[in-house]
């Protein structure tokens, strides 16, 4: 067996006396003891954290910009109450995402909302509680929302989201750049164009600017450099055909984070850094005037925020095999290891930094093979109830979370500071059977 050492991914700053994992100032012993598990628990302060640097590094470079919280990698009304706080706008792609907002009153005049196929009634509540902007998708939409503008006599501002033509080297399901995606307006084919049309002579849209999100959890700066290019292209292109100048270029979001050894990603605010600086360079020799630019980042928020705490239970060996330790969680929390082959570290909430004796096969207890949180994790040796403490769970796992075998959601809780509060509490079982409804046969 290599050999074994403690994990690099917790530093001596995130332990106690007891030498415990603390989580925002609190033992994760205790967050485990007090909610129970699964449990998912931010540290609210590195959210705040990350919300901030990407906010410096735009006034470093002298822009005007927004950073907006793309809100479905963990959509919660404290979340948005967070975001809100922090002075982000916030990225919305469904009714339910924005009534969560609402419900934190959270100002919509600082949301965009995206969507490839948003309903009449979605974009009804958008227009009704002034959102900020509507990225608008398709040409469907454009029909669909003068139809909602003119039904309810009021004025929006929109963007069109682009599809760049460019792919990135991320998994193909969480690729959006690509030509023959499904979110966007074509360039080469001369869609955009007709879509700006549209939108100039629509007499209620007025057309604040482009967008463009290329894919998630991505680390090579050329894809960044590329959309910022070619949006800068496009919007010189609509300056000399249609003396439309654009005044905001959004370039999405997508920053990639580190979830294990084999990541090497560069600070979220590096690759914002850079977009900026492309931007400038490629607006220069144009006669456009600098345009806001906005980012959309999700993951890079929350993610390294995230950490799942799950208790040992059953354990399975077989001679030649990577044993088994199974947890009380599993996709249904976080689905993204058997969707998208996602690899995370985990450690021993009560010793992060014991040696490390064996490789085994973290599974969860939904009724799938394909229910193992991690193929191959480096652990000291676990008993029973033990706490497992993933890290880095805080972008698409909460958000994706599932029924599945009828296991209710686990608890989320903040830690900020040496306290904790619940944001989102457990299903119970009566949550699970709220909606059901007794079938009488009719025979
Ligand atoms: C339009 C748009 N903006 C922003 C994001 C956020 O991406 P990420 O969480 O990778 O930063 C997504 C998701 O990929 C998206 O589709
Ligand atoms: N859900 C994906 C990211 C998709 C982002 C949505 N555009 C993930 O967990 O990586």
């Amino acid at each position: 067996m290599e050999e074994l050492v403690m994990n690099e991914q917790i530093s001596a700053s995130q332990l106690n006396a007891a030498g415990h994992l603390m989580i925002g100032g609190c033992d994760s012993l205790d967050l485990a003891q007090q909610y129970g598990t699964p449990l998912v628990v931010y540290d609210v302060s590195r959210i705040r954290q990350q919300i901030r640097a990407f906010k410096r590094v735009f006034e470093d470079n002298q822009v005007d910009y927004a950073v907006s919280y793309a809100s479905k990698a963990f959509a919660a009304i404290a979340m948005y109450q967070l975001a809100d706080q922090e002075g982000a706008h916030v990225d919305v792609v469904s009714g339910g995402e924005m009534y969560t907002a609402l419900k934190a009153d959270f100002p919509l005049s600082h949301a965009s909302f995206h969507g490839n196929n948003k309903s009449y009634d979605e974009l009804v509540l958008a227009v009704k509680n002034n959102i900020g902007v509507v990225v608008v998708d398709n040409f469907y939409e454009i029909t669909l929302l003068n139809q909602v503008l003119a039904d309810l006599d009021a004025h929006v501002k929109v963007m069109l989201r682009i599809t760049p033509g460019i792919s990135a080297h991320t998994n193909k399901y969480i690729q959006t750049g690509q030509v023959d995606s499904k979110f966007g307006f074509d360039l080469e084919s001369g869609q955009a164009d007709r879509a700006l049309e549209a939108v100039l002579a629509s007499p209620r849209m007025t057309m604040v600017g482009l967008h463009a999100h290329i894919g998630s959890q991505i680390f090579e700066l050329a894809g960044f450099e590329g959309v910022a290019n070619k949006l800068v292209a496009v919007a010189s292109h609509w300056q000399q055909k249609y003396d439309y100048q654009a005044q905001v270029i959004n370039v999405g979001g997508g920053f990639g984070i580190r979830y294990t050894k084999a990541d090497q990603p560069l600070r979220p605010e590096e690759f914002v850094d850079a977009i900026i600086k492309a931007i400038k360079a490629a607006v220069t020799p144009t006669a456009l005037e600098m345009p806001a630019i906005w980012i959309e980042p999700g993951r890079s928020i929350v993610g390294p925020a995230g950490f799942n705490l799950y208790t040992v239970g059953s354990r399975k060996d077989l001679p030649g095999y990577r044993p088994f330790v199974t947890v009380d969680g599993g996709m249904g929390d976080n689905i993204r290891p058997a969707l998208y082959q996602a690899e995370y570290e985990t450690v021993l909430a009560r010793d992060p930094q014991a040696p490390l004796t064996e490789h085994v096969r973290l599974a969860g207890k939904y009724c799938e093979s394909g229910d193992i949180l991690s193929q191959d994790q480096a652990l000291p040796a676990t008993k029973p109830g033990d706490v497992l403490a993933m890290l880095d769970t805080g972008a698409y796992g909460y958000a994706m979370a599932s029924n599945y075998n009828r296991n209710p959601r686990p608890a989320v809780v903040f830690a900020e500071n040496g306290h904790s509060q619940l944001v989102i509490e457990r299903e119970s079982y009566e949550d699970l059977v709220r909606l059901d409804r007794p079938y009488t046969a009719n025979n």
